[in-house]
């Protein structure tokens, strides 16, 4: 929470009619985040056939999408957010838009407009370039009046991609700046520019960001092997932590070089194991790798569900394949476990993988 609005001001409504703010953040799968640019009216068109098969569709207003095009792109969301069968609003995908930046000739044409006539349907607001908790404090007001006007009765979570130096800086800070947080994504590419790396990519690795082994003092000539390491290891830490920290959840972000399906994944992965509940997709065949990579591996479930199993009433230790499992592992356990029966309450595929484990022995 903020320190700059009391605790018993926290989940009131900023605004006379507006819906009452979430006490917590519902866990509604998210493992990708498609991006699609709502004025490309080819990419538009295979939106309504995507529902269902993805877990969130994302109306992309920001960078991509041409200066030129930037009201097509707002019309052309309003269209598919009223258009669109079970997108938004409760639907089986969830809708969500990436808005303009605060300081942009559109942002608030785009929440003026989007607010009013779609408001009922988006889930999420997506705001690009955060830097602080008064970015998040202008927009939840902003919603907030826009809300009452319309006469909305739920209200619309806002995630902030973390893409400039002085918003990681302001990491815990933008995560509790208001009950609206949902999430926060790693922006590498612009986070990259203002930090001023040396890069030129869309998130992902570089293979001059290495270690190389010590010389070995008997074969000094020997070639020495080198290790890739990862550029943003530091970065979604902290995120995951922050976000953690508040009930909110975090996510990797793009990954530009669509054609290089193993190094995405390996992103993707990385990710995974370090928190994250889900990464961007920017191309239909990045889909299918978030959502594998994002939803636990039967083999993980299986060991999951023979620990709880095997851990009884969750206290104590015991030995399972010459390994210790105390309370600490059983919690880790459970945290795959629930995730994997939220997936499969909305994933029938993943549902009969996860059903076809054999039940452990209780111990
Ligand atoms: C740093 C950041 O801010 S990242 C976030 C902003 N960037 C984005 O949102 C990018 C979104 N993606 C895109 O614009 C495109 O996928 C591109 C430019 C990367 C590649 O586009 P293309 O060269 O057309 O890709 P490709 O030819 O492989 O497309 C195959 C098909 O998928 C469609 N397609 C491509 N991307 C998408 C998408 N994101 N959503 C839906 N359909 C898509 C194409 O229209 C094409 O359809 P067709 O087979 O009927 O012709
Ligand atoms: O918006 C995303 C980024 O990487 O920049
Ligand atoms: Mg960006």
């Amino acid at each position: 929470m903020s320190s700059s609005r009391s605790a018993k001001d926290f989940f009131r409504p900023l605004a006379v009619g507006a819906p009452t703010p979430l006490t917590e953040i519902p866990a509604r799968p998210s493992r990708a985040i498609h991006f699609f640019d709502p004025s490309n009216e080819k990419m538009a068109g295979k939106i309504p056939g995507m529902v269902g098969t993805v877990d969130v569709l994302l109306g992309n207003l920001e960078d991509a999408v041409k200066a030129d095009n930037k009201v097509a792109a707002r019309e052309g969301l309003v269209k598919i957010g009223q258009s669109t069968e079970g997108l938004g609003g409760g639907g089986t995908t969830q809708l969500w838009t990436r808005v303009n930046a605060l300081d942009s000739p559109w942002f608030l044409d785009d929440v003026m407009t989007l607010v009013p006539a779609i408001g009922d349907k988006l889930d999420v607001i997506m705001v690009p370039k955060v830097q602080g908790a008064e970015d998040i404090q202008y927009v939840d007001r902003l919603l907030a009046q826009l809300e009452a006007k319309a006469g909305l009765e739920r209200p619309i979570l806002v995630h902030a991609i973390l893409e400039t130096a002085r918003g990681v800086a302001n990491v815990e800070e933008i995560c509790g700046a208001s009950p609206r947080m949902q999430g926060i994504s790693l922006g590498p590419a612009d986070l990259a520019a203002d930090r001023r790396m040396k890069t030129t990519r869309v998130g992902g690795g570089h293979p001059g960001y290495l270690v190389r082994q010590d010389p070995n003092p008997d074969q000094p000539d020997a070639s020495r092997p080198t290790y890739q390491q990862d550029l943003w290891h530091y970065t979604i830490a902290r995120m995951v932590d922050a976000c953690a920290m508040h009930g909110i959840y975090p996510y990797y972000g793009p990954f530009g070089d669509i054609a290089d399906v193993t190094a995405c994944e390996d992103q993707f992965r990385n990710a995974f194991l370090l928190g994250c509940v889900g990464t961007w997709s920017l191309h239909p065949k990045q889909i299918a790798i978030a959502n594998k990579v994002f939803s636990p591996s039967v083999e993980d479930i299986t060991h999951a569900r023979r620990v709880v199993a095997a851990m009884g009433d969750g206290t104590g230790a015991v030995m399972l394949d010459g390994k210790m499992e105390d309370d600490a592992s059983l919690k880790q356990c459970l945290v795959l476990v629930r995730l994997a029966e939220e997936l499969a309450a909305i994933d029938p595929e993943l549902k009969k993988q996860y059903d076809a484990i054999d039940a452990p022995e209780e111990a």
